[in-house]
């Protein structure tokens, strides 16, 4: 069995100081602000700044994306100059190549979707966040078929869509994806993240993660 590094965990859509705290104590590696207007977890990138100012170091703020303005990218960019950008469109390889900026591009999953050709197309992405296919692009709470994933994605896979803490020890076992992804999983309102969900899910990541340990040291396995 190849070994396993700790899973990662993104939080998505946060847009209150207190949030943010409470998803770095409960074991968030990435933060992520969604700079999509219509989206009811928008935060303005000024307002996104404010809140990534709390970050400690080697927690990641990622700015997401969808299909953005030009100005609105801009500012975004300006804004927080060490993100990650997480394009959630229809924006293309050189879209996403333009601001010179390390980023993931999302996937929609859907039947027939082929995964192995996005990957070759967006290249230079530093991971595909996979995520259902639903209406409004993402955020949705919708889990997708995880058999629809091949095994050999060549960039590192972000596992997104409608996780929570009671699915997601099954989508590290069965997916062992580099990170995982939740938002609506999180929350008691959209954009309003609970704390004992956030502690809930981080810690069932550790679970999965101890599993996979435990299934590698063993012996004879
Ligand atoms: O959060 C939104 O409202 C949103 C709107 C448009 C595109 C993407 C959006 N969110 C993406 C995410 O929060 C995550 O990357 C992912 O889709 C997981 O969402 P969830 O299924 O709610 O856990």
């Amino acid at each position: 069995m190849k070994h396993h590094a700790s899973t990662r965990i993104k939080i998505c859509g946060l847009t209150r100081e207190a949030d943010v705290d409470l998803a770095v104590e409960a074991g968030a590696d990435a933060i992520g602000f969604v700079f999509y207007e219509r989206s009811p977890r928008y935060v303005s990138p000024a307002r996104a700044a404010e809140l990534a100012r709390r970050l400690p170091p080697f927690v990641t703020p990622v700015g997401l994306f969808v299909n953005a303005s030009p100005a609105l990218l801009a500012q975004g960019l300006a804004a927080l100059p060490n993100m990650l950008v997480q394009f959630h469109g229809d924006e293309t390889p050189a879209d996403c190549r333009a601001p010179g900026r390390p980023f993931l591009r999302a996937a929609r999953m859907e039947p027939g979707f082929d995964l192995l050709d996005f990957a070759h197309q967006f290249s230079e992405a530093s991971g595909l966040l996979v995520d259902a296919h639903v209406e409004g692009y993402g955020g949705g709470g919708k889990v997708f078929d995880w058999s629809l994933l091949p095994t050999n994605v060549p960039r590192p896979v972000v596992l997104s869509g409608g996780l929570h803490a009671g699915n997601v020890i099954e989508g590290i076992l069965r997916v062992r994806p580099w990170a995982v992804d939740v938002s609506s999983g999180v929350e008691e309102a959209k954009g309003l993240k609970s704390a004992a969900l956030m502690r809930q899910f981080c810690d069932a990541v550790r679970q999965a993660d101890a599993q996979i340990a435990g299934a590698v040291s063993a012996p004879n396995l």
